[in-house]
């Protein structure tokens, strides 16, 4: 039998090749995300799907294919954008890409978190806007990590990838709040807390768990409220697991002091969002994992969780 995948969008050779090799394998042929009305059109009849977050993979795409898909392979470690459930009812296996993104998503939050606690963004436009006079004792100054309290909300592979790159800053305390990971808590010298002491103690408060219906939307007024005085927050997870709104109206009242955004809701943010011109927010467009070594890994990873999920059925 020819076993058919469809793959969503122009991926790296490297995972291409792995699929080539005994798949019969379509492809939409550009990095830009495909129109719906082709999407549904070319699922039809394919046994894999091959596919990124900004593909909307539910019920109807589910339909669309028919009867005899068998797997979805996501080039992502989230699956927010798969309808995981109805898969299950449907016996479609629904596969990701955990392991080979962390490196890249947690070097990158560290970098947002001493992008916002030295104010960089703030010194590059004031260069480019023409506001550099001659050097000023107190101007846009930032904080330092020596001493300060590093705050992880999910302490899992990119949680604890953060935690190991930030502690020889000289971070005086790591935090961490997380229902489920534990193990790579003693590694770090990490001490479990509950949210509000999060909240209250964290100078630098990362977010990296995953959204669920109690992380969804948890950091909104109530939550900046406590935050602590002078602190960041980052958020390199999943856009709603912050109020956009509420956190324009918490940064302007100052608490927290700034924050680095790469994931909002929706994404992208409208251009005429509040928080758009919010000088004391970064926000960069979900290019944590965005390096040549990781998106290589992640294609190949993709392709061959396709490929052996397809090939093991076909046997
Ligand atoms: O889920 C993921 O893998 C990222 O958000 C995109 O790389």
């Amino acid at each position: 039998m020819s076993v058919q995948a469809y793959i969503t969008r122009q991926i790296p050779e490297e995972g291409m090749s792995i699929l080539k090799k005994k798949l019969n394998v379509s492809s939409w042929c550009s990095e830009n995300v495909m129109p719906r009305e082709d999407l549904l059109k070319h699922v039809k009849g394919m046994n894999g799907i091959l596919c990124t977050i900004s593909d909307n993979m539910d019920k109807e795409v589910l339909d669309a294919a028919g009867p005899q898909l068998k797997v979805i392979s996501t080039l992502s470690v989230g699956t927010g954008h798969i309808d995981v459930s109805e898969c299950k009812k449907r016996g479609i296996e629904v596969l990701n890409t955990p392991d080979v993104a962390s490196d890249s998503a947690a070097e990158f939050t560290v970098t947002l978190v001493l992008l916002v606690a030295r104010r960089l963004l703030e010194g590059m436009d004031a260069v480019k806007n023409g506001e550099w006079g001659l050097w000023k004792p107190m101007w846009i100054c930032g904080f330092e990590m020596g001493g300060r309290t590093l705050g992880i909300h999910g302490l899992g592979r990119v949680g604890f990838g953060i935690a190991r790159r930030l502690k020889p800053f000289n971070i005086e305390r790591i935090i961490y709040h997380d229902l489920y990971h534990k193990e790579y808590a003693s590694s770090v010298g990490a001490t479990l807390v509950d949210l509000p002491t999060l909240l209250a103690e964290s100078d630098m408060l990362c977010i990296c768990c995953a959204p669920t219906p109690q992380t969804i939307k948890s950091f909104n007024k109530e939550a900046f409220a406590k935050m602590k005085e002078g602190s960041i927050l980052i958020n390199t997870s999943r856009g709603v697991i912050v109020d956009h709104n509420d956190l324009d109206a918490a940064l302007k009242a100052g608490r927290p002091m700034a924050a680095g955004l790469d994931v909002t809701d929706p994404e992208p943010l409208p251009i005429d969002h509040p928080l758009m011109k919010n000088p004391k927010c970064i926000i960069t467009p979900h290019q944590g994992t965005s390096t040549w070594a990781t998106r290589i890994n992640m294609a190949k990873a993709a392709a061959s969780n396709l490929y052996i999920s397809l090939l093991e059925e076909d046997n």
